[in-house]
């Protein structure tokens, strides 16, 4: 399954295209593509509401062509025998469509309201202010609409982007922004990167895409998509009986820093319950010889430790120190599958030359950013990278030539050439520490098996974030997830996978 993501110069493009396709024959006259918008969400609206509703309906209808589809909106439901209110922040110069829209609105039985004082009882709110041609932060009555939505307990239907949010980037358009947060969006012509990532995830609620029609028309290939199991299920093979721990890889995790022992150990059981061969702790310092729980996991001394061979992830609980400054240059300098994480990416933010030879490292290599690691590598702050999570994680791939995983919500696996992935497994219970140090693990176990570095990147992300929902419906968490319960949860979304990658 294909989940394409379009930029809102693409969507565009796609409009207009459809815009000539669909006009009727011969006649230069409005395009039924705001009637069909209109439609789907009247019918998406009342599939929300579990039917015609006796509350009030309140549409917030803005001044451009999202206001046009709040129009039709609120033309239909009133003429289905919906009450509806509308309160209109009416434009200088609608488009045709949006003057029909208005036409077809006043002449159903939805009642124009000036202000929403009136509108506390409403059963649901539609918001179709602005959408991708939103332009500057909201302000004046729209902002203060979108600040009053915010105190609603019922449901809030998005037309085609949250008000107040970059389509593109899923940032909240400021500064001081402000941005509706609806429970569910109908978008249109095609999905929307900004839905899925950032602030994105919490103001487009469940999202649902309508294409109107318009099939065959996005002949511009996305250069993003959501990730799903689809992207990596080449990958998955079930284990042949003739088989041994070699057969699975060499995982060593470059860490065990003094007093950060447990990142380490955090790795290395992540990468042993996604099935790794043999995982080792090369440490940086002397520490636990012994993972108790884990007897399994073999520890080392990581000086004399010979990483050739062998898939390192480096980083977790490594720190900063002279010793495992020389020991991450030596693994860089090595051409086996490379895992980058936490302190090696700052080591290497912190020296033009390790970052140099990390873009000129001979095997595939995975790094594992949080956002202000990738500021640090980018060389900008974390509030620039959470701007543009899409740009930067591309950026950061290219610098690097290297897959990134941008981590955070709505993660971005970013490729070299500009590919890139948003993740939408995963829930704030992974906001604690030690899950970056058990995603690292989990991206080693997989290059370990040969997967290709973009794939290993995609199936770690999503099994990570699967893993943690597994969790949160079993009731532990979200608050209160800790990073040492994922790894068992990760075997089992790896084997569900795999089983069902055989029937397929
Ligand atoms: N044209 C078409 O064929 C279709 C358009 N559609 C809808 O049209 C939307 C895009 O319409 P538009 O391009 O008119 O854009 P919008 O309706 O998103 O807003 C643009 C208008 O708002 C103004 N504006 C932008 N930011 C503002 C701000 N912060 N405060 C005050 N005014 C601001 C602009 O100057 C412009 O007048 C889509 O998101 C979608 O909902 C759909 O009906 C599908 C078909
Ligand atoms: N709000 C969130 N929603 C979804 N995933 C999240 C959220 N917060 C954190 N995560 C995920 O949890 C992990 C945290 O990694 P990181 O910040 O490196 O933590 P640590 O260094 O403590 O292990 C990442 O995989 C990240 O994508
Ligand atoms: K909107």
């Amino acid at each position: 399954m294909d989940n394409p993501l379009y930029s809102v110069a693409q969507i565009r493009a796609i409009e207009q295209a459809a815009q000539s396709q669909l006009r009727p024959l011969g006649t230069s006259g409005p395009s039924p593509l705001m009637r069909r918008a209109g439609e789907a969400a009247s019918t998406y609206a009342l599939e929300v509401l579990g039917g015609l509703p006796t509350g009030r309906i309140l549409v917030l209808a803005g001044p451009g062509n999202n206001g046009g589809d709040a129009l039709e909106v609120a033309a239909n439901l009133a003429n289905l025998g919906a009450n509806v209110d509308v309160v209109h922040l009416a434009g200088t110069a609608p488009s045709p469509e949006t003057g029909h829209a208005l036409a077809r609105a006043q002449a159903s039985r939805a009642r124009f309201v000036s202000d929403v004082a009136d509108c506390n009882g409403c059963c649901l709110v539609v918001d179709g202010l602005f959408g991708i041609g939103l332009a500057r932060p909201l302000a004046g009555q729209a902002r203060a609409l979108v600040e009053w939505t915010h105190g609603m307990a019922c449901p809030v239907l998005a037309l085609d982007v949250p008000s107040g949010l970059d389509a593109d980037t899923g940032s909240v358009v400021g500064p001081d922004g402000v941005a509706v947060r609806a429970t569910h969006t109908i978008t249109f012509l095609g999905d929307k990167p900004g839905l899925h990532t950032g602030d994105g995830c919490d103001h487009a609620g469940r999202v649902h895409v309508n294409r109107l029609g318009a099939h065959g028309l996005h002949t511009e290939a996305a250069h993003a998509r959501l990730n799903a199991p689809a992207l990596f299920a080449g990958c998955l093979a079930p284990r042949r009986n003739n088989s041994h721990k070699g057969t699975y890889g060499d995982v060593a995790v470059l860490g065990g820093a003094r007093g950060m022992a447990g990142a380490g150990i955090l790795a290395a059981r992540a990468a042993l319950y996604a099935g790794a061969g043999r995982v080792f702790v090369a440490a940086v310092d002397p520490g636990p010889g012994l993972d108790p729980l884990q007897p399994e996991i073999m520890f080392r001394d990581a000086a004399g430790f010979a990483f050739d061979g062998r898939t390192v992830v480096a980083g977790p609980g490594m720190g900063d120190s002279a010793g495992a400054t020389h020991l991450l240059s030596k693994v860089i300098d090595g051409t086996g599958p490379l895992v980058v994480d936490a302190d090696a990416l700052n080591l290497c933010a912190a020296s033009p030359d390790l970052a140099a030879r990390l873009a000129a490292h001979g095997g595939e290599v995975v790094i594992t950013p949080h956002p202000l690691e990738a500021a640090r590598l980018l060389g900008v702050t974390a509030a620039v990278v959470q701007a543009d999570r899409l740009e930067n994680a591309r950026e950061l791939a290219e610098r690097l030539d290297a897959v990134v995983v941008l981590k955070g919500a709505g993660s971005v696996i970013a490729r070299p050439d500009g590919e890139v992935a948003l993740n939408a497994t995963g829930n704030p219970g992974l906001a604690t520490g030690g899950t970056g140090d058990v995603l690292a693990g989990l991206v080693g176990t997989l290059l370990g098996q040969g997967w290709p570095a973009w794939e290993a990147a995609l199936a770690a992300t999503w099994l990570h974030g699967a893993a943690a929902d597994r969790l949160v419906a079993g009731g532990a968490g979200p608050i209160g997830l800790t990073a040492g319960e994922l790894p068992r949860a990760i075997r089992a979304e790896l084997n569900a996978l795999v089983a069902d990658a055989a029937l397929a």
